[in-house]
Parts: structure tokens; sequence; C-alpha cells
């Protein structure tokens, strides 16, 4: 196992914002050490795999951890992953939609290969943590930007174009 770490940048409102990427792996085995890489995070992505339906009911099993160990209001996304793989898809679009929904959070379809919607992904993640933040510092005027963010628009959220 590997626990890589990125950063990645994001602008927002015309302003970049760093992100400090923690990238950990979903097996079971690993569940003591991811849990101390998430412990404090302010925000979570749950990726699967829409080729490979256990990577998808692994899913349910991560989000009880996070209710159990995350910090409280942690943000978090449910990204389908290798949309690119149309043709061995098994998890099915309604399903995730479903799940994201029951857990109030928002949810992708993507691709690493193609970059398909992974910029979106990253930036909606970064949107809903200033949204929140911005909401918590109501009364901090140093940072009056992050209470102004608009959500993301809602259009292109489910949407994984493979032409
Ligand atoms: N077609 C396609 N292949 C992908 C995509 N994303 C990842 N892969 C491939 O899937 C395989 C696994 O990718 P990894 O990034 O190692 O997956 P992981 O789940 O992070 O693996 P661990 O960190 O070991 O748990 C690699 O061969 C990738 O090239 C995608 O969007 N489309």
């Amino acid at each position: 196992m590997r626990i890589d770490f990125k950063i990645r940048t994001v602008e927002i409102e015309g302003k970049r914002i760093k992100l400090q990427v923690w990238d950990t792996a979903g097996q079971e085995r690993f569940k003591t050490i991811t849990t101390a890489y998430y412990r404090g995070a302010m925000g979570i992505i749950l990726v699967y795999d829409i080729t490979d339906e256990k990577s998808f009911e692994n899913i349910q099993n991560w989000m009880k951890s996070i209710k159990e160990n995350a910090s409280a209001g942690v943000e978090r996304l449910l990204l389908g992953n290798k949309c690119d793989m149309e043709a061995k898809r098994k998890v099915l679009k309604e399903q995730a939609d479903k799940l994201a929904r029951e857990h109030g959070i928002r949810f992708f379809e993507t691709s690493a290969k193609s970059s398909m919607n992974v910029d979106e992904a990253f930036n909606s993640l970064a949107r809903d943590i200033l949204l929140k933040s911005g909401g918590r510092r109501s009364g901090n005027h140093s940072k009056p930007s992050s209470t102004d963010l608009k959500p993301s628009d809602k259009k292109n959220t489910n949407k994984c174009s493979l032409g």
C-alpha cells in the first residue's frame, strides 16, 4: 500500500486555492491506517470503480467509518471512476445517485484516464468546504469572500460524457 500526497490547485471565484490531497488505500485491511489519515480532514472523496460492484458496496462501509471517525461536518463527495469504460459498467448511475442522496452528498462520474469531471469534482468539494467554513466564520470579516461563494452549477453535476 502507498499513501500519496499531492497538491492540487483549484480556482474558485477568481481565487486560487491549494488543496492538500492524500490518496489512501480503500482496502479493508488498511482501514486503521487510512482512518488515521482522514481524521481531521476537511473533505473526503469516496471513489468507487463503475466496473467493479464490490468497490461500490465498499463505499457503504466507508460512509459508516467516516461517520464514526471523521471530524464532524466533514464534506464528503462520491465519485464513480472509470466512466470511460461504459461497456464494462456494473454500477448504474442511478444506484450511486440514490446512495449519494441518502447521505446528502454530491456525486459525479469521472474518468482519471480522460480527465472527465476530475476538475469539476475537486472544484465542487473545495466550494462546499469554503461555503461551510464561510458559514462558520460568519463573524470573521477578514474572509468575506468565502461567504460569497455560490453552490456549483448543478447542470453538469452528474454528467460523464462518453463521446
Ligand atoms: N480506463 C480507466 N482506467 C483507470 C481509471 N482510473 C484508474 N485506472 C486504472 O486502474 C488501475 C488502478 O488504478 P490505481 O490508481 O492504482 O487505483 P487505486 O484504487 O488507487 O489503487 P490502490 O491505491 O492500490 O488502492 C490502474 O491500472 C489505472 O491505470 C479511469 O478513469 N479509466
